[in-house]
């Protein structure tokens, strides 16, 4: 049996795990600086976040398989992050209306043996148009916190996704078909399965 660290604040990637019957025996959250680079791509962002979280957490966590992830919202070569405030949330949600949107998923698992794996997820989100109304019913709630691009497509903003193309689970915070091959390859084993 493997001991699994969730190099995680996310609740949401903790209760997607659940969700394959996959429990870490330790949350860990990274502190790391989130900022983008100058000319990164968002989808580079996305795998640098999730590499540099789960190198933080494996430098002090010896003998465990180390898990860890980051999800960018991007529309065109704009990265979107977490909003820092309203104004910020509502800046988002204007320009994801009525477009055609990417997430990138990153994910990078290092195992006890140091052996590093990671990737990249795309999942393809279009949103209906949508009215001021829209937006200030949406931000009078506090679901766009913390979240990639100010949305939660697991909650009301539901409403908003005309089509979606890829993993849904991507763009709540972690792949699960992915992340389960990821696992399976590195030879993580599972005390449920
Ligand atoms: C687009 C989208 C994002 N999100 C969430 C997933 C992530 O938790 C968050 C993006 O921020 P992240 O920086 O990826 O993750 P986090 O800060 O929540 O946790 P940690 O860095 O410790 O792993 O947005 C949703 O829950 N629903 C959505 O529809």
């Amino acid at each position: 049996m493997s001991k699994l660290i969730l190099a995680s604040a996310s609740p949401r990637r903790l209760e997607l795990l659940a969700q394959i019957g996959i429990v870490p025996d330790q949350v860990v959250p990274a502190d790391i600086d989130e900022t983008p680079k100058a000319d990164e791509s968002p989808r580079r962002l996305a795998l640098r976040l999730a590499e540099e979280k789960a190198r933080a957490v494996a430098k002090d966590n010896g003998g465990a398989f180390v898990l860890a992830a980051d999800t960018v919202v991007a529309c065109g070569q704009r990265a979107l992050g977490k909003a820092e405030d309203h104004a910020e949330a509502r800046k988002f949600l204007t320009l994801l209306s009525g477009r055609r949107h990417r997430v990138y998923g990153g994910m990078c698992l290092i195992a006890p043996d140091g052996a590093e794996r990671s990737r990249v997820i795309e999942t393809q989100v279009k949103f209906r148009t949508l009215g001021r109304e829209d937006v200030d019913r949406y931000l009078s709630h506090d679901e766009w916190m913390g979240k990639a691009g100010a949305y939660a497509i697991q909650g009301h903003a539901a409403t908003f996704v005309k089509a979606i193309s890829g993993s849904y689970s991507n763009v709540v915070g972690l792949s699960l078909c992915e992340v389960d091959g990821l696992l399976r390859g590195l030879g993580y084993q599972s005390k449920e399965v």
